[in-house]
């Protein structure tokens, strides 16, 4: 099968900074690809470079099998971190604008918006008048009306409540199950879960990509449990060791069981292994 968006060693440098280094990625009809990494990894770059909205500095990125274009772009619903709204125009209004710029017919009403739309149904207040939360959501279901193949959502839920994130992930479960493909970049693990693929981004590279399993891959944390928990805490710290805490329990990240017992000191406490979450694999592959 073509992919809908296929990049190969694509690279992007800001002056001494390479942002992207080499990123080999392909989204499908119908999956949802999760692009992971921490604040500065390279996601918005590598997603604006594959999109021929920035220059790449190498590498090749084709967009329905072409390098991309006005033509390729139009065929895809893009949502900006930024959200790409115009802030002085009610949400219809820029649903109106987007619908020409996309070439999608007005209906008898005027409406250039899919019947149905769910912008149709927001305050006729001014988009910078309206919480961060439904500011999102708007842009989301503006990016829909045109029919487009490939979703490309930079953060969506940045901001957003539980309640609106869980409803926008709805949408975009049913836009897969459409047959469009998504790529979308999160910080958060529950939505990177409800993806079908993910590939985590360190410094401009890809450092895993597959299912949450395969990028967990049988790694392991060392549990340590403590009456004294705060004192095993400051000792594994102090030892340099990458620490995290579930409740009370303590977990080392990337060290052997003999590390942690030495770190501790003779502290009492109780030690085992448990599987990494995705947030630890994380933290390990920016390490
Ligand atoms: N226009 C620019 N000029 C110079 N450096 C830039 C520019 N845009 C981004 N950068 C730098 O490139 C690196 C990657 O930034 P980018 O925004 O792509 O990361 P990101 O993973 O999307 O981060 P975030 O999750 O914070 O949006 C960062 O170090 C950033 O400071």
């Amino acid at each position: 099968m073509n992919a809908l968006l296929s990049t190969r060693s694509l690279r992007k440098s800001y002056g001494d900074l390479d942002a992207v280094r080499g990123v080999d990625l392909d989204v499908e009809a119908g999956e949802i690809v999760g692009l992971l990494g921490a604040n500065g990894a390279g996601k918005t770059t590598f997603m604006r470079c594959a999109l021929g909205i920035l220059a790449p500095s190498g590498g090749t990125s084709l967009l329905f099998g072409r390098p991309p274009s006005r033509l390729g772009r139009a065929r895809i619903g893009y949502v900006p971190q930024g959200r790409g709204l115009y802030p002085d125009l009610t949400p219809h209004e820029n649903a109106q604008f987007s619908a020409a710029a996309y070439g999608v017919r007005a209906g008898t009403d005027g409406s250039a918006l899919a019947e149905g739309s769910p912008v149709d149904s927001y305050p006729r207040r001014l988009v910078r008048e309206l919480p961060l939360g439904l500011q999102r959501r708007v842009a989301f279901d503006i990016a829909l009306p045109h029919g487009p193949q490939l979703l490309v959502l930079d953060e969506p839920t940045s901001g957003v409540g539980p309640l609106e994130s869980a409803e926008l992930w709805e949408v975009i479960g049913r836009q897969a199950a459409a047959g469009i493909g998504v790529l979308v970049t999160t910080h958060t693990m529950n939505e990177a879960i409800q993806c079908d693929r993910l590939a985590v981004m360190v410094d401009g590279s890809i450092a895993a990509e597959g299912t949450e399993a395969d990028i967990i891959a049988g790694a392991t944390v060392v549990t340590v449990e403590a009456a004294d928990w705060q004192a095993a805490f400051d000792r594994l710290v102090q030892a340099g060791l990458l620490v995290s805490l579930a409740g009370r329990g303590v977990r080392v990240l990337g060290a052997a069981p003999e590390q942690v017992l030495t770190a501790l000191d003779g502290l009492p406490a109780a030690i085992g292994t448990a599987p990494v979450t995705l947030d630890e694999r994380m933290a390990l592959l920016a390490q």
